[in-house]
């Protein structure tokens, strides 16, 4: 296993994670078996899902660790460790690798919730310490954006393409890699980002831009005028262009009608035109149906447009408008539209019955604007077989000690009706069994509940190596469609959704109710 990213390794961490594992090391704890729970506590965007990404990275980082000589020389030349470090320290650092760690997760593409492990970490506490910070930045970016994608998804409905077109506007060349790759493991359908198709098959999509358009001023600029047609013939293209427009009447600018020609000549299987540089309606729509129309003559099949500015759904639905005007003579074209496009826009969009095929979106999405950041968190639930657990005034940030497992429970209409989260030892839920699922804080909500179908969510995708194959980012991206088309409409809608319950067996809840009060300090007033 390979890193796809170089600079993912042990130094891709907070100072802190060293400093205290040279404290681990000075006072001989640093073997002790600890177990360590990656969760978020708040679905972003507002929304009641999450969906889980960033476990092949994961793995890669897990399967690499290890301190280079080239990482141990920088770390001996800082003064991290104090004034005069034990030197057996760095001995042992570079000896450390993750043969004696332990990794359980969700599937990768899972919806996920607030409480869930996403992953639980097991191994010498120094090591699974050393983790923390690269596991959470590989984590929250990429489920983050997952789950980005999967909101686009829904709004835009799944007989759309969307293509991600947001290079340019993403955090940098890492940051623009991972949006690609998680904008299509969520349910895009293809990217414009070359590197990202290299390095993990997503398709590669584009069209035009302005430039292209703009950078022809009249038909005297076109270098080649001939096109073969279905007869093998070359034939003289911008005549027959020249006699369609003539003989529909068209006004239109003349440097985009080369532009169109030109592009036409370079791709005549793949004739996609950028109409809005000059008028859109006046002359963009109209000089690609002039030149569409002389392709079919040529017997190929143009594609369509694509509108970057103005009202989408308004141009759109005229474009296509225009489109019909020509009937049979015109095959089925696509409209693609791009410019600022959020999710807001998308279900706006929806609601004007636009006419769109397929949307280009750049910087909403890759910079997750309506939300920059996930706060998954990495918290330690067990060490030396003693359940751990941080207490705070907030409850939300409670941590639940101890092995967990999950479970979707799965109703009688086929929906996940909640997930139950039990004690690694505690009973396993059986389809047909009824079984008490309690709200983790209020002891006054609880639920019986009969499965008809039990899902246990985590699996072991490491024990000192890769035990289990990883799913490929078209087989997660399947993943989270098949899923998204599972859950109750109701828990995925944009607006107010209801949320998804995560509940506690009896058993766990009893143990960590019984445990915050062992660890809660009783307060004295006066
Ligand atoms: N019908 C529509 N309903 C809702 N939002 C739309 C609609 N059409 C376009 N938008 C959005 O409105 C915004 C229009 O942005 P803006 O005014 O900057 O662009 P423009 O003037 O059309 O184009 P430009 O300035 O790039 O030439 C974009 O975010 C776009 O996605
Ligand atoms: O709008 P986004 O969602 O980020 O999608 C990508 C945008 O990038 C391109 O143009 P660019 O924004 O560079 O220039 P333009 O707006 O002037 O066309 C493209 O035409 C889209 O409009
Ligand atoms: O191919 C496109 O149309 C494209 C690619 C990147 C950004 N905007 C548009
Ligand atoms: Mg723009």
């Amino acid at each position: 296993m390979t890193n796809s990213n170089t600079i993912v390794g042990p130094l891709l961490t907070d100072l802190y994670q060293l400093t205290m594992v040279y404290g681990y090391w000075c006072h001989n704890k640093w073997n002790m078996p600890a177990v360590f729970d990656l969760h978020f506590r708040k679905n972003p965007f507002k929304g009641e899902f999450t969906i889980f990404a960033g476990l092949a990275e994961v793995l890669n980082f897990t399967a690499n660790f290890r301190f280079t000589d080239n990482d141990i020389a920088y770390l001996k030349e800082q003064n991290f460790f104090g004034k005069n470090p034990n030197p057996q320290f760095f001995e042992w650092l570079k000896t450390l690798d993750c043969s004696k760690v332990k990794i359980y997760a969700l599937h990768e593409g899972s919806l996920a919730f607030p409480r869930e492990p996403l992953l639980r970490v097991e191994g010498p506490l120094a090591i699974v310490q050393l983790m923390e910070t690269t596991l959470l930045n590989l984590v929250n970016y990429a489920s983050l954006m997952a789950t980005n994608a999967a909101r686009f998804r829904l709004a835009a409905g799944h007989d759309k393409s969307l293509l991600e077109f947001g290079l340019r506007r993403a955090q940098g060349p890492d940051g623009g890699i991972s949006a690609s790759r998680y904008a299509y493991l969520g349910g895009f359908d293809g990217t414009s980002n070359v590197l990202a198709g290299k390095l993990f098959s997503i398709p590669v999509k584009g069209t035009n831009a302005h430039s292209f358009i703009s950078s022809f001023t009249g038909l005297d600029d076109l270098q080649t005028r001939h096109l073969q047609n279905s007869n093998g013939e070359k034939v003289d293209f911008v005549a027959r262009v020249i006699e369609i427009k003539e003989r529909l009447g068209y006004k239109t600018h003349e440097g985009e009608l080369a532009a169109f020609i030109a592009y036409a000549i370079s791709y005549p299987h793949n004739f996609l035109a950028l109409v809005d540089t000059y008028d859109t309606l006046h002359s963009g729509v109209l000089n690609f149906i002039v030149v569409a129309l002389a392709l079919v003559d040529f017997g190929y099949r143009p594609i369509g447009v694509r509108l970057d500015s103005g009202d989408l759904a308004y141009l759109s639905k005229e474009t296509r408008k225009r489109f019909t005007e020509h009937g049979e003579s015109l095959p089925k074209l696509t409209i693609i539209a791009s410019n600022d496009i959020n999710e807001n826009t998308l279900v706006s969009l929806q609601q004007q019955q636009h006419q769109i095929d397929a949307f280009g979106i750049g910087t909403h999405l890759v910079t997750c604007q309506a939300q920059p950041a996930l706060g998954g968190v990495y918290k330690l639930v067990e060490l030396s077989g003693i359940p751990r657990m941080k207490l705070s005034q907030d409850v939300a940030k409670i941590t639940l000690p101890g092995r967990k497992k999950v479970y979707r429970i799965i109703g009688k209409q086929g929906y996940p009706l909640l997930d139950l989260m039990t004690k690694e030892q505690d009973i396993v839920p059986q389809p047909g069994k009824k079984i008490l699922c309690r709200h983790p804080f209020k002891s006054a909500k609880r639920v019986y509940v009969t499965p008809q179908q039990v899902v246990s969510l985590q699996e072991c995708y490491w024990d000192g190596k890769l035990v289990k194959k990883l799913p490929s980012i078209h087989e997660s991206r399947q993943y989270v469609l098949e899923q998204l088309a599972h859950f109750r409409p109701d828990h995925l809608r944009q607006l107010n959704p209801t949320p998804y319950k995560v509940s506690l067996s009896d058993d766990l809840y009893t143990f960590f109710h019984n445990l915050w009060e062992v660890e809660a300090p009783i307060l004295e007033i006066t």
